[in-house]
């Protein structure tokens, strides 16, 4: 059976495979070449959040090789800023190294964003790694509400796309001091008054399900300001599992808390639980998916294909 034999399930339209090189596992894992292992398992342990199990396989065999990847790109980018300086004869720090990360609601984007800017880190020319989410972009509650959008968070239309070119582009253009505006998953709300403020770092990983979207008739859109974007992609039944654990984890750990969005679910019998996270999925997240975030996968630069468990099976590298 061959790599393209293995995935994708019908539910899932192929890439165009002359676009991209596809690795299996192994072949991925020896692009690692002589990249030392950076983190240890205690680092690994330290990653941890909700149930995530971030296995040291899965760190050794594909963010390694993904880590010397982006470091040479990182390196290549600052020598194309440099030749464009000489061109204009003048010396300027190199704007950050921009990391796209997309993908479903759940499938793992934000534990492989932190993964991935803990490993980044690392490397001692690109030491200053930032991560941003775009739900920080969403519009207010208020908002949403006023609008009658809160049944569609997370489609196009409930995020303040301007605002969010805005802040990439300040990043880009290499402002000593860009803020995003920060979410709270508990509150379901931006946090009024909260800013994250980024101060020249070295690479910024952005990470949200619309980042690669095109809004239609925008003069720019957000990948334009990317130096490499992620997609990570997995079967629609493993994403929409992934959902319900992560949502019956949180009724253990987030919703006894009053300030809790949800705290009205903090009792609810298991089975009512599953088939409120599962309503959620279907009405909500799985709509978003195939309309809005599945068509955006062959602009990424990289897919990351998991199976089960959350294991990466598949890697997918478009040829430039
Ligand atoms: N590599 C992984 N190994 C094990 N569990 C994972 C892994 N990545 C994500 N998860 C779990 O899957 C769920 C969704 O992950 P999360 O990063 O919160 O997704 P997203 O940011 O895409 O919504 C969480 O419960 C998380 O702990
Ligand atoms: C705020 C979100 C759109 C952000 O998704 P993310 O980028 O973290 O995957 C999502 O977590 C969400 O709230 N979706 C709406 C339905 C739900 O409560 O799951």
């Amino acid at each position: 059976m061959t790599a393209m034999d293995a995935v994708p399930p019908p539910e899932d339209p192929p890439l165009a495979e002359p676009a991209y090189r596809v690795f299996d596992r192994a072949a991925w894992a020896a692009l690692r070449a002589s990249t030392p292992l950076s983190l240890t398992r205690a680092d690994i342990g330290a990653l941890r959040g909700l149930n995530e199990t971030v296995s040291l396989a899965d760190v050794q065999e594909i963010y390694l090789p993904l880590s010397r990847l982006l470091n040479l790109q990182v390196r290549a980018a600052r020598r194309l800023a440099m030749a464009q300086d000489a061109f204009l004869g003048h010396q300027a720090a190199p704007p950050p190294y921009i990391i796209g990360i997309a993908g479903s609601v759940a499938v793992g984007k934000s534990t492989l964003a932190r993964v991935l800017r803990a490993i980044l880190a690392r490397w001692p020319d690109h030491p200053r790694v930032e991560l941003v989410t775009t739900d920080g972009f969403l519009h207010p509650t208020k908002v949403l509400e006023e609008r009658g959008l809160m049944r569609r968070k997370g489609f196009p239309e409930s995020y303040d796309l301007k605002r969010m070119l805005g802040f990439l582009n300040a990043l880009k253009a290499g402002e000593a001091e860009v803020a995003a505006p920060v979410y709270s998953h508990l509150k379901y709300d931006i946090i009024p008054g909260q800013m994250q403020v980024l101060r020249r770092p070295d690479i910024v990983i952005f990470e949200g399900l619309n980042v690669l979207q095109h809004a239609a008739g925008a003069p720019v859109v957000a990948s334009d300001f990317f130096d490499f974007s992620v997609y990570l992609d997995a079967a629609i039944s493993e994403i929409e599992a992934w959902y319900i654990e992560r949502f019956l984890l949180l009724q253990k750990i987030a919703f006894p808390n009053p300030d809790s969005y949800f705290h009205h679910y903090r009792d609810l019998p298991l089975e009512e639980a599953k088939a409120v996270a599962r309503g959620i999925w279907t009405s909500i997240n799985l709509p978003n998916l195939q309309q809005n975030i599945q068509p955006t996968r062959h602009r990424a630069r990289l897919v990351l294909r998991k199976g089960r468990d959350h294991a990466i099976e598949q890697v997918w590298l478009r040829r430039m």
